[in-house]
Order: C-alpha cells, then structure tokens, then sequence
C-alpha cells in the first residue's frame, strides 16, 4: 500500500485468513518467555493474536483501545502515529486492565512493527500502568531490522533489498 509519493510498503492482512492466522498464533505462543505474566495488544491488528496467544498458553491478556469508553473511569493513554494510518490515535488502558498489568511483567503483541511508534507507545502504557514490557511480538517487522523483537517474517522496504 502507498504511505508516501515514492514509498510503497507491504500489507499483512490476518483477518479473515484463519489459517495464516492460527499458523502465526502458534508460532508466537511457542516464543513467549517464560518470564511474562500478561499479554497486552492495541486495537485493532493486535486483538486477535492478543487473544489467540493468550488462550493458547494460559496467560491474560488485556487490549489497548483506540477510543475512549464509557466504561474507562480513570484510563491511561497515549498518543501515537503509526506509519499505515494516517493522523493521530489514542490507546487506552481501562481501569481493569491497569490492575491486571501492575507490577507485571508484560508482553506487547502486534502484527507488524515498522516505524516502532506503536512498540514505544505501548511500552509507554503499561509503564503508565504500572507494568514493564519484557518482550516485544510481531509477525512482521518492516523496514529496519529489529534483533530486540521476536518476529515470525522480516519485511523490507527498501526496493534493492527484495528479491
Ligand atoms: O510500527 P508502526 O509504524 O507503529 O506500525 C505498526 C502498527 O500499524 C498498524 O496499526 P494501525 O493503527 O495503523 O492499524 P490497525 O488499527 O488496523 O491496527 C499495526 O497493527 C501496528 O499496530
């Protein structure tokens, strides 16, 4: 898809492809340290793998939300820019979720991280919630490569690099 005049990036499409979806969960549940206590994804690429890595291993989970619901007393939020979706969004963390992450080691689950805005914005949510993210997981990562994160396929965007 364009993101720019002369930049064009690949776009991973999980919904709706139960069986590349299930592959990935599988891969990513097998990755997980064994130091994580909770699972944390972002509306709306996250919420799905969030949910299928959490029933595979046993872990809870919570998901950052991209608008703020009446049900979120005392939210935590943060702004991002990500490089797919034009303009700023917001992610929340409710009141629940804040209690399940505190004190916590914590996992962020994501389908691709390409500029990382998403991956500091997260880390910078559940430090407002009191946890700590341990570890990084993608199915893709985009553009530079990224040793820091566990990911299933690594994504160019620089022409010369595909072949
Ligand atoms: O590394 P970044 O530049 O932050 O890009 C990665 C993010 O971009 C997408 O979210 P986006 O909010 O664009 O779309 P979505 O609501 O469909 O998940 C994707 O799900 C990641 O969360």
């Amino acid at each position: 898809m364009p993101v720019a005049p002369d930049l064009e990036i690949a776009f991973l499409k999980l919904y709706g492809d139960v069986e590349l979806l299930d592959h990935c969960v599988k891969e990513l549940a097998k990755q997980i340290s064994d130091a994580v206590e909770v699972l944390v994804g972002a509306e709306a690429g996250g919420i799905l793998l969030t949910h299928g890595v959490a029933t595979a291993t046993g872990l809870p989970c919570a998901i950052a939300r991209k608008k703020r619901r009446p049900h979120m007393v005392s939210p935590v939020s943060v702004t991002v820019g990500t490089i797919g979706t034009p303009g700023l969004q917001e992610l929340f963390l409710d009141d629940a979720d804040q209690r399940l992450i505190a004190g916590r080691r914590v996992a962020v689950i994501d389908e691709v991280l390409s500029s990382g805005a998403t991956q500091q914005a997260m880390t910078t949510l559940v430090a407002q919630a009191g946890g700590q993210v341990v570890q990084t997981l993608v199915v893709a990562t985009e553009g530079e490569r990224r040793a820091d994160v566990t990911h299933l396929v690594h994504l160019p965007v620089n022409p010369s690099e595909v072949c």
